[in-house]
């Protein structure tokens, strides 16, 4: 079994420790802050991101605790005084969390993920959350751009070998699973987190015995129910297709089943599953599927696919596994507010560019769905105790154009940040992975097709309420009185 009980307290930075330890020196231990994980950026140019990594944050934030190995270490640093040492090793968390579902599609800069609670608190919770966060929202996010491409045929993950350590090929098997992938090839992560194993032979099994012949009739005699043989380590057409088909006919057809796949891991796919498939069908295995791999990707997958390749389902492992054509999901963790007696006080995070400004105080993200086509038409950020009545219709404004205006009727607004803890104690069903990837199909159909693209998708709106914009402007006025300095 996976550890999902492992002690992950000190995957932290040590400025979090430090900064902890001035905060508590300064008497800052129940001062109450709101920190915001947000992200800037979509990878690759896409029209959107998913949610993933939740239910392992949880994970890790169930077994906070700092040892007396922990303790004694930091010690040892010589950098902490024995109050801070002994705060930590009484260290419990009283914050209350909020988080966008997994599956669920996201934006820029709306908060995914919100920490309130004891700025020491909050502050320790800093890298973690991140970790947990931008790793799985990167590889879902990538998962499902291959699945896209794929327009319905089966993504097989078979990432594990390529990933970068246990935690990625583990977590990015249930991330990418998440993203739309039918199955993984990592075994422990197909137990742990009940995904579909899948999986068909290597080039080592064909190279094992004396000729392919036999290596493909010892693997039908032995998996007749599932077989899939790989035909491309000597010739795919002169002798993979031609033994396959032959092993075929000679241990299958006589028990009455039917081969599941070939697969074709080199060459030019295109032009050999077209070959392969004629063949197949002139021997009666119209069935047979054909599976490809090869340092596939979206955009190979897309080609493939324009090419007419006669390709049934795809095994994928480095590029999605490492998300290898833009391998960071950015998402920050933002202070964006401090709270004084019941009332916040507003934080902001300035910047040059208007788009990188934080977005102070407590909030809360809502969805406006179209109520004839279901569709999501924009996300509207409010504060955190503001209602959202559509009634006769809503107007929403963009935040840095403001001028530019538009009038939502015949909508509903969905709030999408849900509690997960309170007071930290965990008060949120966690849902299975396979429901998270339901509710992942569920609400990418509530998107826009022009969002799904590849190539300039279309941009969705996520819009602030005139409260939040009201009081994010108020502080820039305030603070370039102050330093002379403009966000625009
Ligand atoms: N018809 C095709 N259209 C576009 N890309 C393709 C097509 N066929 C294969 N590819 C891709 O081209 C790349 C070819 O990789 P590479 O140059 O390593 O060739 P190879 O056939 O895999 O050689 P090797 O036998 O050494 O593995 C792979 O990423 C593969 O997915
Ligand atoms: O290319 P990817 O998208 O990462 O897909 C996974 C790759 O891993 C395997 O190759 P490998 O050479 O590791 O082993 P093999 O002998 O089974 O082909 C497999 O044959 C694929 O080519
Ligand atoms: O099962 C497979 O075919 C497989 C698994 C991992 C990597 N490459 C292929």
């Amino acid at each position: 079994m996976l550890d999902v009980k492992r002690n992950l307290t000190t995957i932290m930075d040590f400025y979090e420790l430090t900064m902890a330890a001035g905060y508590l020196e300064e008497g800052y231990e129940d001062k109450i802050s709101v920190f915001d994980m947000f992200f800037r950026k979509i990878p690759d140019g896409g029209g959107f991101a998913i949610m993933a990594g939740l239910d392992t944050f949880i994970d890790a934030v169930e077994n906070l605790k700092f040892t007396p190995e922990d303790i004694e270490y930091l010690r040892g640093t010589g950098v902490f005084n024995e109050r801070f040492l002994d705060y930590l090793s009484h260290f419990e968390l009283h914050c209350n969390i909020w988080a966008i579902p997994e599956g669920t599609p996201i934006f820029p800069r709306e908060p995914i993920v919100t920490v309130e609670g004891p700025s020491i608190e909050c502050q320790l919770l800093e890298t973690l959350l991140l970790v947990t966060i931008n790793h799985q929202c990167l590889v879902a996010t990538k998962a499902n751009r291959i699945v896209r491409s794929a327009q319905g045929r089966p993504v097989m993950e078979f990432g594990a070998r390529r990933a970068q350590g246990y935690d990625a090929a583990v977590y990015g098997a249930r991330a990418a699973y998440i993203g739309g992938c039918s199955s993984t090839s990592c075994v422990m992560a197909a137990r742990d987190f009940g995904i579909p194993a899948s999986g068909t032979m290597a080039h080592s099994w064909v190279q094992m015995f004396p000729s392919e012949y036999e290596a493909f009739k010892k693997y039908a005699e032995l998996y007749p129910d599932s077989c899939v043989l790989l035909v491309d380590t000597y010739n795919v057409m002169k002798s993979g297709v031609p033994n396959a088909i032959k092993v075929f006919d000679e241990v299958l057809k006589p028990q009455g089943k039917r081969p599941v796949a070939i697969r074709i891991d080199s060459g030019d796919i295109a032009y050999l599953s077209k070959k392969a498939r004629k063949m197949l069908d002139a021997a009666g295995y119209e069935d047979c599927g054909i599976c490809a791999s090869n340092s596939l990707d979206e955009y190979i997958v897309r080609d493939l696919i324009l090419q007419e390749a006669k390709i049934d389902s795809f095994g994928i492992g480095e590029n999605l596994i490492t998300a290898k054509s833009d391998p960071v999901f950015g998402g920050v963790y933002k202070l964006a507010a401090v709270k004084d007696g019941e009332d916040y006080i507003p934080k902001i995070k300035v910047s040059e560019s208007a788009e990188k400004l934080t977005i102070p105080l407590l909030k809360k993200v809502w969805r406006i769905y179209d109520h004839y086509t279901k569709k999501a038409m924009a996300d509207y950020v409010t504060v955190y105790d503001e209602e959202v009545e559509v009634g006769d219709g809503l107007t929403l404004f963009d935040p840095f154009q403001t001028w530019k205006e538009r009038t939502y009727t015949n909508c509903s607004a969905v709030c999408l940040t849900t509690p997960i803890y309170e007071k930290g104690k965990l008060v949120y069903e966690r849902p299975t992975v396979k429901e998270i990837r339901e509710r992942c199909t569920v609400q990418l159909e509530n998107l826009w097709e022009e969002m799904r693209r590849f190539e300039y998708p279309h941009k969705y709106y996520v819009d602030l309420s005139q409260k939040l914009w009201d009081c994010q402007h108020k502080m820039l006025t305030e603070l370039s009185k102050v330093t002379g300095k403009s966000a625009e």
